[in-house]
C-alpha cells in the first residue's frame, strides 16, 4: 500500500487496553518512550496517539484516517464520522462503561427532577446540557477537568455527571447513583473520505475483523476430551450446543475424542458434569481469535 494508513491510537483510560487487544490481534504497537507516534510491525499503518476526547473531532477532519475512542466522546461532539463497528471492552473489562449522574450518598435529591435549578460537575458539558434540556431541567453544568467525585465532597457541585465502571470511585466518595445517562464502549471509527478510499478501507475493515475476533475469543475456550462409546449420547447432550461438538473415532478402540467451544464461564459447572457423564482425559485449550 503506497498510502499508509493513519490509525489513531487512545492515550489514556483505553490505551493498555487497545494495545493489548491489537496484539491479541496480530499488530504489536510500541508505545515505550515518550514519542506519540507508536511503532506498529505493519508497513501500511502509521498509528499517532491521540486523546480519545478528540479522537473522532481529529478522524472527521481526515488529519487521522481511523481510530478508536468511546462512543460517549464521539456523541459528546456529534462528530460525522463512519462507525465501523463496536468493540466492547473498557479500562479493565471487556464490559461497556456507564455515564451517570450522581450526587452525595446522604442527599435528599433522588430525581433527575430534583436537580432544578443545580449546579453539576462534568467533563461531558455539551452532552449534559443537551440531556438536560431534552427533559426541561434548568440546570447549571460546569466543565470539570477531571476528579470529578471529589467536588460534591467538597462543596464545589450539587451533583455530577461522570463515567463509571466499577463503581470503585463511586463508592469511595459516598455517592448515589441517581440516573444512568448513557452506555458507552470503545468504537473503531473512520474519516468518511477514508472509508470511501477501496486500499484504507480495506484495510480498515482487516483491523476491524481482527479486532473483533479476538474480543470474541477472549469469552471462548475449547474444551477436548475421550469419551467411551457407550457414554457419548450422554457426554454430547450435556455440551452447550452453541456448535454441534467435532466428533472422531480414537485409532482402533470403540473410544472417541469429543471437541467443541464453549463459554469461558461455563467450564467450571460443566467440567464436573462431563466427568460423571464418563468424559476422561478433559484439556481446556485458550483461543486466539475467532472469525
Ligand atoms: N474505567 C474507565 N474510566 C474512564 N474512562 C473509561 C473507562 N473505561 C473506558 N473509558 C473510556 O476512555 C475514554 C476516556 O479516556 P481518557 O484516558 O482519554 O480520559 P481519562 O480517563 O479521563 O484520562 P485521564 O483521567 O488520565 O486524563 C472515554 O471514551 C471513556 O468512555
Ligand atoms: O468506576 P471506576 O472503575 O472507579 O472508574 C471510573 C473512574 O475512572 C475515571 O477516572 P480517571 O482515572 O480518568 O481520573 P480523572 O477523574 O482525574 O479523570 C473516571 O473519571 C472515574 O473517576
Ligand atoms: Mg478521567
Amino acid at each position: 500500500m503506497d498510502k499508509k494508513l493513519k490509525l489513531g491510537i487512545p492515550k489514556g483510560s483505553l490505551q493498555n487496553a487497545t494495545v493489548n487487544l491489537f496484539r491479541r490481534s496480530g499488530w504489536k504497537i510500541n508505545v515505550e518512550g515518550r514519542s506519540y507516534f507508536p511503532d506498529i510491525d505493519d508497513d501500511t499503518i502509521e498509528c499517532a496517539l491521540c486523546r480519545a476526547q478528540e479522537m473522532s473531532i481529529n478522524v472527521e477532519s481526515g488529519v487521522i484516517d481511523a481510530g478508536l475512542t468511546g462512543l460517549d466522546w464521539i456523541a459528546e461532539h456529534e462528530s460525522d464520522v463512519h462507525v465501523v463497528t463496536d468493540l466492547v471492552y473498557s479500562k479493565v473489562s471487556a464490559r461497556p462503561a456507564r455515564w451517570v449522574v450522581a450526587v452525595a450518598g446522604d442527599s435528599e435529591m433522588n430525581t433527575l427532577e430534583d436537580l432544578e435549578g443545580k449546579t453539576i460537575s462534568t467533563e461531558l458539558v455539551k452532552f449534559t446540557k443537551r440531556f438536560f434540556e431534552s427533559r426541561h431541567i434548568n440546570v447549571n453544568v460546569k466543565f470539570s477537568w477531571g476528579a470529578t467525585e471529589a467536588k460534591i465532597v467538597s462543596g464545589l457541585a450539587d451533583a455530577i455527571v461522570e463515567i463509571t465502571e466499577t463503581e470503585s470511585t463511586i463508592r469511595a466518595h459516598n455517592l448515589k447513583v441517581i440516573h444512568e445517562i448513557m452506555q458507552t464502549n470503545t468504537q473503531l471509527i473512520a474519516n468518511k473520505t477514508a472509508w470511501q478510499d477501496p486500499v484504507k478501507r480495506e484495510k480498515i475493515e482487516q483491523i476491524a475483523m481482527l479486532l473483533q475476533a479476538a474480543l470474541v475469543a477472549e469469552k471462548l475456550v475449547m474444551l477436548k476430551m475421550n469419551v467411551p462409546e457407550s457414554k457419548l449420547p450422554d457426554v454430547v447432550d450435556i455440551l452447550p450446543s452453541l456448535n454441534a461438538p467435532t466428533v472422531a473415532s480414537l485409532y482402533q478402540s470403540d473410544w472417541f475424542s469429543v471437541e467443541t467451544v464453549v463459554e469461558n464461564s461455563v467450564v467450571r459447572d460443566l467440567v464436573p458434569q462431563l466427568l460423571k457423564a464418563g468424559a476422561e482425559g478433559i484439556i481446556e485449550c485458550a483461543l486466539n481469535k475467532v472469525i
